[in-house]
């Protein structure tokens, strides 16, 4: 698994006023969409692409366009759900997956609670859109939905990351997408924060995400 942090200093200023406590949900909202887009640019580095020419007023253009079959999205609801504008807008030809995925308070574990995706993923580029990636149970799961579908690429795009979660999800997905077939599982990431609490939050972390976004369950 391969890991990217955004080292950017709009990706950091962003990132800081979402930590902070004083800022209120339609700001959270505005920054994590803003965010979401400076983190694309970088998550579709690898984007596929072909060669095509076009005729601009003048002469014949050598250019690039974005292959078929189109991307799938997969915003891991509630809280991906933030995410998933700031990523279309880059990415308009996109198609959009969803998964809703909760996990419980006190084991930690993910609940799967809905899943409309397409059944065959084979050749389809992902990119999975959930804010925190805390002990990892949550995007390990929603990878290997995917991966079980045919899907041979898939980028996570989170806010956050700690580095527990960030070692459970290559420990559980080890030989899930193999890179000697050429499958690839990245995560690209604003931070990679110190730790997890006793109640599985990232510390600092920014908190609740989805409670920050939406309001509390
Ligand atoms: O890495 P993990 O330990 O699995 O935790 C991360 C998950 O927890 C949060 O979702 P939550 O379960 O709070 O649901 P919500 O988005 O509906 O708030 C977050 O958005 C991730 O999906
Ligand atoms: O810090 C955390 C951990 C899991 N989910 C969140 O929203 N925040
Ligand atoms: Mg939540």
């Amino acid at each position: 698994m391969e890991t990217l942090v955004v080292d950017h200093p709009l990706v950091a200023h962003k990132l800081t006023t979402l930590r902070d406590a004083g800022t209120d949900s339609p700001t959270f909202r505005r920054l994590t969409d803003e965010l979401v887009t400076l983190l694309t640019y970088e998550a579709t580095r690898d984007i596929r692409v072909a060669d095509v020419t076009v005729q601009t007023p003048l002469k014949v253009a050598e250019g690039t366009r974005l292959t078929r079959p189109a991307p799938l999205v997969v915003p891991i609801l509630r809280a991906g759900l933030g995410m998933l504008e700031g990523m279309t807008r880059l990415l308009p030809t996109a198609e959009v997956g969803f998964v809703g995925m909760a996990r419980d308070e006190h084991t930690l574990q993910p609940a799967t609670y809905a899943d409309r995706m397409p059944g065959d993923l084979s050749g389809r580029q992902c990119f999975v859109l959930d804010p925190m990636l805390a002990t990892g149970g949550t995007l390990a799961a929603a990878v290997r939905m995917l991966s079980d579908r045919g899907a041979d690429s898939v980028t996570a795009i989170c806010l956050l990351a700690a580095p527990e979660g960030l070692e459970t999800v290559a420990e559980k997905l080890a030989g899930t997408l193999d890179p000697e077939s050429g499958a690839t599982l990245r995560v690209v990431t604003a931070a990679i924060d110190e730790r997890l609490d006793g109640r599985g939050f990232i510390l600092p972390g920014l908190g609740d995400a989805g409670d920050r976004l939406y309001g509390s369950l």
